[in-house]
């Protein structure tokens, strides 16, 4: 089609919808056309920017394919270096159309790009933006060149795209590989080839994902006219995945692999070592079918054959620590230290993971194999704590169990106690617990002998410890022997990945659901005094109400701010002058009183209804 002005353009896609002139395009593009002006009413003089995404959207899009577009950077970074020099673009998008990784070509083209706004983030839906190479592929799920003025919209005509669809390992669409340049002298032709190019490349992505996906199975090629599928069988020779072409070359669907059909119905072949071979490969019926690369299980290939394949131990840790960078310090921190049996004293408000993170160090430590024991010591009286923590022979006290109780302490002999709310912890237990840390031993309640116990303690607060035994409020030898290594766990509104927390906890807690733009600000604004655990309540209610599976705004029970009120604000401001006047006069409160100007009465009461711990 020759170049045409933006408004003889437009009369001609006017045209073509109405079916009053022939257009020399291919039939596709004029299917696209009148797509767009018939079912999705758009206008080809419009002008303007695609639709963009913000950073925080950006990342929220781009979590579920994180993983691809880490496994296929090596290969999309071939095609930009091969595609550089005559000026294109390359980047995947997801199945929506919006950009999820780009690379520009040299400085001189690049401009162009970021002036169009052809990058990361963008949205080329057809629905949207028009016949284009990325909206069109994915809308037929077919690879397309929409050549200059073959867009829809006239503002796109010095650009030309080539595109390939990028299915998963089960044949869905997962997205699209683009190429784009901006050169004027780029023949038709020449863009077709590096289309051919973009296909052979996309193909090579898929085959990556495929085979991540199933490197715990066989996997075979298998070949066909238009280029070999791939087949994977776990050790029975049963069929436990099949790429799109070999779905459509053996008539595999969904149910056969999900019953787990055995291989000898579709092909056969004698493949038995474990290693990579090329193989005869013959039908069912004994035809033959060609010459296929069987591969084995990755388990296989590593000598010795392991079944419990070999994980890194601090995983949970890590993750837990997501992109936060003071908590990936604090995680490095715990790696330096080895299996050293050094405490731990996690700070963090409530609702952070402070639990979840004391397991997660007991797993990466020498003692994983050992129990976790975790006890919270706010939430009990002080006498029962001191049973369930320290244990008691058989008949020590009225009510007591005949046959006594070990105790937490020797029930994680060999692993780690959690003790969590450790600040409130009364000070006549502190005296105890300080002498199982020193002795290593621990004297039931009633018990003649000491057990030798050995455990690593973790304990956490949302306290101040150090201004507490400051204070006299704690025992400051035994604060001291806590904090081997101390670890402050941010509260969710400073954590600087939050928004991968929000991702996550919405797909864990409401799998069914994606969120909508005004629900993801809100979400992402929000101060969450309760922190994760608060998260987790608002997304799991948000996810049964959602209709639509569409989370709305609607559907968030978030109360304003956090439920801060000017009188807390006030209350928390009061307290923390207190505490100063406290600490600046060591805990004596006629000298604090005096110094506020207030009588000690008043400071006692305010003392005792803002529980502030004194030393006396
Ligand atoms: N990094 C994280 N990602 C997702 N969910 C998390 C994360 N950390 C904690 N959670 C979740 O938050 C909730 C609260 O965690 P946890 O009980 O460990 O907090 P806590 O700080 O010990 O709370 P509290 O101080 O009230 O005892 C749990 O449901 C937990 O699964």
């Amino acid at each position: 089609m020759a170049s045409l002005s933006a408004s003889n353009h437009v009369a001609r896609v006017l045209s073509v919808a109405n079916q009053l002139a022939e257009v020399d395009a291919s039939s596709r593009i004029e299917n696209s056309w009148r797509r767009c002006l018939i079912n999705h009413k758009l206008d080809p003089a419009r002008l303007g920017p695609p639709q963009t995404l913000t950073e925080a959207e950006i990342r929220h899009v781009a979590e579920p394919m994180e993983e691809t577009i880490r496994l296929l950077t090596p290969e999309l970074d071939d095609l930009a270096r091969v595609l550089r020099d005559a000026g294109y673009c390359v980047n995947l998008a997801d199945a929506n159309a919006t950009m999820l990784f780009s690379r520009l070509p040299g400085e001189a083209d690049a401009r162009m790009f970021m002036d169009w706004k052809i990058y990361t983030g963008s949205n080329f839906a057809e629905t949207f933006e028009g016949t284009n190479g990325l909206g069109t592929c994915l809308a037929e799920q077919k690879p397309i060149l929409v050549h200059r003025d073959e867009h829809f919209r006239a503002q796109w005509h010095m650009f030309s795209c080539a595109v390939a669809p990028l299915f998963d390992q089960a044949g869905h669409l997962a997205g699209a590989v683009n190429i784009t340049s901006c050169r004027e002298d780029l023949e038709r032709a020449a863009h077709q080839l590096a289309l051919a190019v973009t296909m052979e490349a996309t193909r090579r992505m898929e085959g990556a994902i495929f085979r991540e996906h199933f490197r715990n199975a066989w996997i075979a090629t298998v070949p066909g006219d238009g280029g070999s599928g791939l087949l994977a069988y776990d050790d029975d020779r049963r069929i436990v995945g099949a790429c799109r072409s070999a779905r459509a070359l053996l008539g595999l669907t969904d149910g056969l692999i999900a019953s787990g059909i055995d291989l000898a119905r579709y092909i056969k072949h004698d493949h038995t070592r474990n290693a990579d071979e090329i193989v005869e490969l013959r039908r069912a019926d004994g035809r033959p079918l060609g010459q296929s690369h069987v591969s084995p299980p990755l388990r296989a290939r590593s000598a010795p054959l392991r079944h419990d394949a070999p994980v890194d131990r601090f995983d949970a840790l890590h993750r837990l620590a997501g992109r936060d960078p003071g908590m990936v310090k604090s995680v490095k921190r715990l790696k330096s230290i080895g299996d050293h049996n050094l405490p731990v004293l996690l700070h963090g408000e409530t609702g952070v993971g402070k639990d979840v993170f004391a397991r997660a160090v007991h797993a990466a430590s020498n003692r994983a194999r050992n129990n976790y024991v975790a006890l919270n010591c706010s939430a009990m009286p002080e006498s029962l704590i001191d049973a369930e923590l320290f244990g008691y022979e058989a008949g020590a006290f009225t009510g007591a169990r005949r046959d006594g109780s070990k105790g937490l302490i020797v029930q994680a002999d060999g692993g780690t106690l959690f003790l969590d709310e450790i600040g409130d912890m009364p000070i006549a237990l502190q005296t105890r617990l300080l002498r199982v840390l020193e002795n290593r031993e621990v004297w039931p309640l009633g018990a003649l002998k000491p057990v030798a116990v050995d455990i690593r303690l973790i304990s956490a607060t949302h306290r101040d410890l150090g201004r507490m035994a400051e204070e006299g409020a704690f025992r400051a030898d035994l604060y001291f022997r806590l904090r081997g290594m101390e670890v402050h766990l941010p509260a969710l509104r400073d954590r600087a990945d939050r928004d991968d927390i929000i991702s996550k906890i919405a797909r864990e807690e409401a799998p069914n659901c994606r969120l909508s733009p005004e629900a993801w600000a809100r979400l992402s604004a929000y101060p969450y005094p309760g922190n994760m655990r608060q998260l987790r309540h608002v997304l799991r209610l948000a996810g049964c109400t959602a209709e639509d599976g569409v989370i709305t705004d609607a559907d968030l029970d978030l109360p304003p701010f956090g439920g801060r009120t000017v009188e807390t604000d006030l209350a928390t401001a009061e307290r923390a002058t207190i505490i100063e006047a406290l600490r600046k006069h060591s805990g004596r409160v006629t000298e604090a009183a005096r110094s506020l100007k207030l009588s000690r009465a008043t400071l006692y009461r305010k003392i005792k209804q803002l529980k502030i711990e004194t030393a006396r």
